[in-house]
């Protein structure tokens, strides 16, 4: 029988195969497993946001998969576990409920509500490695006797049952269509036994050694020595992050690039076109064959991919929930649940995810005033590999006084929006999963990913960008931009006319209101005013399009009006504190 489902240009939900659970239970692992599409998984609860289709071969069918964000109930608290319970509510052919089995009890209330449904149920009892190293057992068999439904045990990460649960699938997901009515009835029996009798009856907890990887996690949730541990992982985050992509930079890339690739790009083009335009458009002082390859291969890349690096291991090892336990009185100042933390380190990695991110939150409250904060003041990751690049050589101090500023407007900020944005932030229980040694392919294929999305992301619009740049210095438009912006730039900033670029680029990347001040012989002053302008410039245009998709316009405007006026403030402030203190310091 083919099965094959039609998708009409959009995703078939109806006819597809739903994976539901309650969040941070393996689902994401699972789909990348049964549709070899390598999807997105971290070890905190809301890593996935938003629909994930995917297709799986059963029974040499190719059948619709969907992953959908995790719930804890079929009571929506947050956008996306809105998304999952409108999805469900649609219909689906088999639902694939994946149970934790160091959580039981708690899932099953789930589980338990989703067998109103008309639509057959595949348990994957999953993180069952998990649930041994803490001396849990279940009896999966007696569970699925009183489920009334087959409980495959699985171990996601590992591959192990994985096999069966495409089986049991298909078997379902077939036996559906054949069906003219829905399954079976005896199958969707709702049984009598409490949630309480059924994990009475299937789990055996045994005394174990406490292993020291759940040791550690524990420690690690009190302030002492939760609080020093986490200044360690700070610490050590920004060693490898800061100190290793300098090493990555100054020992490798700029040497590949700038001895060997920029002479030998420089004389082929010389050799083919002669001096003019065009040439300097190439190759001239902001050519796009010399400054396209040097930006973003040997200044970002280093500190993206270290970043990425650093940010990953923290994702997969189960560390974000613990510091959103400690950190959870000092965010709830601004208006957010510890939980919110999440979102925001993910914002120093790029806007864009962590502001889809917020769709965790609880309240509409937390979602606004977070992603206010992550468009306001933090930087992303290729935009702080733009301020190591220009400050870090000159001074360290400038470099560490741009990023205090950011937290200063973070704070005051946050403290506002708390007061002023009606509504207040639910309260919530921190979920804090088991830490976990992350699974080393499937954190290094994240890396990846990505990575593959900065280059994707980047690398064409800083093209565009320096082509843009180069077409303006070439054609003296820079002039002209300079003198409409001379009041601004010149007066007020104390930048140089040429600065002027910057505003423009900023608009396309946030690094790109950097890049170009590298190229500028400018004062330590100078630098540190560009930074700042650059630190609270506009979001770029995909986070703009975001904050558009996922608020409303006057959101985007008002984020873009505060932002720039608070990057021309801070900035022009900057500059003419700083002349006075020099004039002081001369006399
Ligand atoms: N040790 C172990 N780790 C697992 C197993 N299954 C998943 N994981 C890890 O558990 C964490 C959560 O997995 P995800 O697939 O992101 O969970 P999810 O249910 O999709 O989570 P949300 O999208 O937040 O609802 C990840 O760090 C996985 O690597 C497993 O069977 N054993
Ligand atoms: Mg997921």
């Amino acid at each position: 029988m083919d099965c094959h489902v039609e998708y009409d240009g959009k995703f078939d939900h109806k006819n597809a195969v739903l994976l539901i659970g309650n969040p941070n239970v393996g689902k994401s692992v699972i789909f990348s497993k049964l549709t070899g599409i390598h999807v997105m998984s971290s070890n905190y609860a809301g890593t996935t946001v938003q629909l994930m289709t995917g297709k799986m071969e059963a029974n040499k069918a190719k059948v619709p998969v969907v992953d959908l964000p995790g719930t804890y109930s079929l009571q929506a608290n947050s956008e996306a576990e809105m998304v999952a319970v409108n999805i469900l509510n649609q219909g689906g052919r088999v639902i694939v409920c994946v149970l934790d089995a160091t959580n039981l009890a708690r899932d099953l209330m789930l589980a338990r509500e989703l067998e109103k449904f008309q639509v057959p149920i595949v348990y994957a009892l999953n993180l069952v490695d998990v649930a041994e190293r803490k001396g849990i057992s279940i009896d999966s068999k007696e569970l699925g006797r009183l489920l009334h439904a087959p409980v495959i045990e699985t171990v996601a990460t590992k591959n192990i049952g994985i096999p069966q649960l495409k089986e049991s699938i298909a078997y379902f997901y077939h036996a559906s269509i054949d069906s003219s009515e829905r399954l079976d009835s005896s199958f969707k029996t709702l049984h009598d036994e409490s949630i309480d009798e059924i994990v009475n009856q299937v789990e055996t907890i045994s005394t174990v050694k406490q292993t020291w990887i759940d040791r550690i996690g524990e420690a690690m949730l009190r302030p002492i020595p939760g609080v020093p541990i986490a200044m360690f992982v700070l610490a050590l985050s920004l060693g490898i992050v800061v100190g290793g992509g300098k090493a990555l930079r100054s020992l490798l890339l700029l040497p590949i690039v700038n001895d060997f690739y920029v002479p030998n790009i420089t004389a082929l083009v010389e050799r083919f076109l002669s001096e003019g335009a065009l040439q300097n458009i190439l190759v001239g002082e902001f050519g796009v064959l010399v400054k396209g390859i040097e930006w973003p291969f040997a200044l970002i890349l280093p500190y993206v991919l270290l970043f990425y690096f650093v940010l990953s291991f923290l994702e997969d090892s189960g560390y974000l929930p613990r510091l959103a336990v400690l950190v959870d009185g000092l965010l709830r100042k601004v208006g957010l649940p510890g939980h919110n933390i999440v979102p925001f380190i993910m914002g120093y990695g790029c806007a864009v995810p962590a502001i889809l991110g917020t769709r965790a939150s609880t309240s509409y409250k937390e979602r606004l005033i977070l992603t206010c904060l992550i468009s306001i003041g933090v930087p992303c990751t290729a935009q702080t590999g733009a301020f190591i690049a220009l400050l870090g050589d000159q001074s360290i101090l400038a470099l560490l006084f741009i990023f205090i500023l950011s937290f200063g407007v973070i704070i005051f900020a946050g403290t506002m929006l708390n007061r002023w944005v009606p509504g207040r932030a639910e309260p919530v229980i921190i979920d804090v999963p088991s830490l976990l040694v992350p699974n080393f392919s499937s954190f290094m294929k994240k890396i990846w990913i990505r990575l593959k999305h900065f280059l994707l992301e980047a690398e064409i619009p800083m093209m565009l960008g320096i082509i843009l740049a180069a077409l303006i210095f070439e054609t003296a438009l820079i002039h002209l931009l300079g003198s409409w912006l001379e009041p601004l730039m010149v007066h007020w900033l104390g930048l140089p006319k040429e600065a002027s670029i910057t505003l423009l680029l900023g608009i396309i990347r946030r690094e790109l209101a950097v890049m170009p001040l590298l190229e500028m012989n400018l004062s330590v002053l100078q630098l540190i005013v560009g930074s700042v302008v650059a630190l609270f410039y506009l979001p770029c245009i995909s986070v703009f399009i975001v904050l558009v998709k996922e608020f409303k316009l006057k959101v985007a405007i008002y984020l873009f009006l505060a932002t720039t006026t608070l990057a021309l403030l801070f900035g022009g402030l900057i500059h003419q504190i700083g002349r006075f203190v020099l004039f002081l310091l001369e006399r």
